[in-house]
């Protein structure tokens, strides 16, 4: 079941088996804000796509630190059992939280889906701007073929675009590459990430090659869209729904495995032990992250990574439970790891 309510500080989020929502508002008043509403007050929205790792959250979180003042929704669909992006959304006070997760969006994708877009619309008349991010593994033409095909939805938002996040340094070893293409096939708008250590010539052959793959999209790098005030009210082009049907569900061998620490981690016993074993499963795990609590250590630290490579850094929240969680997701049916 899916229901929306208010929630207050302390219980920001509320939990469905299908939905995740995030109504972030931000008071301050900054100048130079460019998101225009839209005709008739309809909530803008855009998808915000691109494979697992590739940088969706990050750039969310530049969209909503450079436009304080605009009322946004957010919803964060994530595959697996633990919402970890919500947890990252930063700079936010998030009044009002569902939750989409344990499930592909494009493989959830219902009627239950669009009656919760409606009921946001109309629950919440102030939210200026939807942004959807899909999760990395979703086709986003589900996500996004209810704003075209269902009357009621058309009149209550105005579909923006679809943009998709590349990451450059992955992309030529990237596993599942169809699901990829099929996220690019349908940008309105490419952003290509994690290419502050490549020189001009490598990034303009990269730049290349994606233009080849979709010739129709507008591509940036998106390290010069970090500071900027994006512009969400791109018109969208209808050529690229032609054939708008999801063409089936191809990523159904891949599964996430979530691991839950109820103690406090000592942390380079515990990396050293992550290393080795992601080590050795480099080639079916995609992506991890997580929230990791360890001994000593009075912050919460945030584990990411991508295509066997990670980073731990400390976060902002200090630990008031001795408790961790770590997610993987890749192309394995069950995992083992021998992390303690
Ligand atoms: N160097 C670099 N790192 C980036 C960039 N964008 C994102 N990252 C890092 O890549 C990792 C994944 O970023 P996220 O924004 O969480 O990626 P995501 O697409 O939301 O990930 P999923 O939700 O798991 O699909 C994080 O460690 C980010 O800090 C970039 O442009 N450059």
């Amino acid at each position: 079941m899916v229901y929306l309510g208010d929630a207050n500080f302390n219980s920001r989020i509320f939990k469905s088996a299908e939905c995740n929502i995030v109504i972030a508002s931000r008071e301050s008043a900054v100048p130079g804000n460019n998101i225009k509403m839209s005709q008739h007050n309809k909530i803008s929205v855009t998808v915000v796509t691109g494979f697992l790792g590739a940088g969706k959250t990050t750039f969310i979180n530049r969209i909503l630190k450079a436009n304080p003042e605009t009322q946004f929704a957010l919803v964060e669909n994530e595959f697996g059992d633990v919402s970890i992006d919500t947890q990252l959304i930063k700079g936010v006070d998030a009044t009002r939280l569902f939750e989409l997760k344990d499930g592909c969006i494009c493989c959830t994708i219902t009627n239950e889906y669009e009656g919760i877009l409606k009921e946001l619309a109309e629950r919440f008349p102030h939210v200026e701007y939807l942004l959807i991010e899909t999760t990395g593994i979703a086709d986003p033409v589900s996500v996004i073929r209810p704003f075209f095909k269902d009357d009621e939805l058309n009149a209550l938002y105005n579909y923006n675009g679809c943009v998709c996040m590349v990451d450059a340094l992955h992309f030529d070893n990237q596993p599942e590459k169809e699901i990829l293409l099929k996220q690019l096939a349908v940008a309105d708008e490419v952003l290509i990430t994690k290419t502050e250590q490549l020189t001009d010539t490598p990034k303009k052959d990269f730049k290349k090659k994606i233009q080849e793959m979709n010739s129709l999209s507008a591509i940036h790098f998106a390290e010069n869209r970090a500071t900027e005030k994006f512009k969400l009210n791109s018109s969208v082009s209808e050529i690229k729904f032609h054939n708008p049907e999801p063409a089936g569900h191809s990523h159904a061998k891949i599964n996430t495995k979530t691991f839950r620490f109820n103690q406090l981690l000592d942390k380079d016993e515990f990396m050293r032990r992550l290393a080795y074993n992601l080590d050795i499963h480099k080639s079916i795990v995609y992506r991890v992250k997580g929230i990791l609590c360890f001994e000593n250590e009075p912050y919460e630290f945030i584990l990411q990574g991508v295509g066997g490579s990670f980073e731990l850094n400390e976060g902002e929240t200090l630990v008031t439970k001795p408790e961790s969680v770590l997610v993987l997701i890749g192309n394995f049916e069950d995992l083992q790891l021998d992390l303690l």
